[in-house]
């Protein structure tokens, strides 16, 4: 009985459970992240990433990424100041520990985009999120979406569809993600996102509303 009320109130204490999604370049992470901060404002909050690579016409410093340079990246590394931080496709991203602590703050369900690597590293730590996979419906249709998207070079392109093969092996090892979300229709991937985080969502209302 005291078991149960304590670990409760661990729990409660902890704040609501992050997130994180992962999966191929291309797969809908971002879409999926902004339908969520979209539709859920003030439950959840984004784990605002530094990265060395360039922002795309559209992209806000401070808002998608932290732009920097390698060398500011490294020293910030070096100096402790990141969870984890990972090479992809050339360029160098992190989750700082400062950007999920200002979503925690707040105490909202924090949602972090990481690839594979950021995925490995995050699971030594003490965050304990939901792993959530978002798996392109093929290999065709990834790198069709990609294409239209408009946002990569060819070289990059064709580094994301390799990343994106070995990506989609290393899902199917068991016990990595709690739940693979394949992206086929945009609006059902989005309820099967919605439904694997509800239990959270429904926390967080709670706590606003009391
Ligand atoms: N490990 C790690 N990966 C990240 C981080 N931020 C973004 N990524 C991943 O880096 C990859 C490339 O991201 P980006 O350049 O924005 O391209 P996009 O995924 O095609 O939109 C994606 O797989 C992201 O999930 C981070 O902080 N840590
Ligand atoms: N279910 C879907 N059907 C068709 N296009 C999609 C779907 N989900 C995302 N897209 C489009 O595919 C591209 C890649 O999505 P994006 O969210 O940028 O992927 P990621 O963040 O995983 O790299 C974007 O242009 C997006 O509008």
């Amino acid at each position: 009985m005291f078991m149960r009320y304590f670990s409760r109130l661990v729990s409660a204490m902890a704040g609501p459970r992050p997130v994180v999604l992962s999966g191929p370049s291309g797969a809908g992470k971002s879409t999926l992240a902004k339908k969520l901060l979209e539709e859920y404002k003030g439950i959840f909050g984004f784990s605002v990433s530094h990265t060395t690579r360039n922002p795309r016409s559209g992209e806000e410093n401070g808002k998608d990424y932290h732009y920097v340079t390698r060398e500011v990246m490294q020293d910030s590394i070096d100096k402790g100041e990141f969870i984890e931080s990972a090479v992809f496709s050339g360029n160098m991203y992190g989750t700082s520990k400062a950007s999920v602590q200002a979503v925690k703050d707040k105490n909202l369900i924090c949602i972090l985009d990481i690839d594979m690597q950021g995925v490995r590293a995050v699971k030594t730590t003490d965050l304990n999120p939901i792993y959530v996979y978002i798996q392109p419906p093929s290999l065709t249709i990834l790198e069709k979406r990609l294409r239209d998207r408009k946002t990569e070079s060819e070289e990059s392109l064709q580094k994301r569809l390799e990343a994106a093969q070995v990506d989609m092996e290393i899902c199917k090892e068991p016990g990595i993600f709690d739940i693979i979300i394949v992206n086929d229709d945009l609006d059902n991937a989005y309820a099967k996102l919605k439904q694997a985080l509800i239990e959270e969502i429904e926390k967080v209302q709670k706590i606003n509303s009391s």
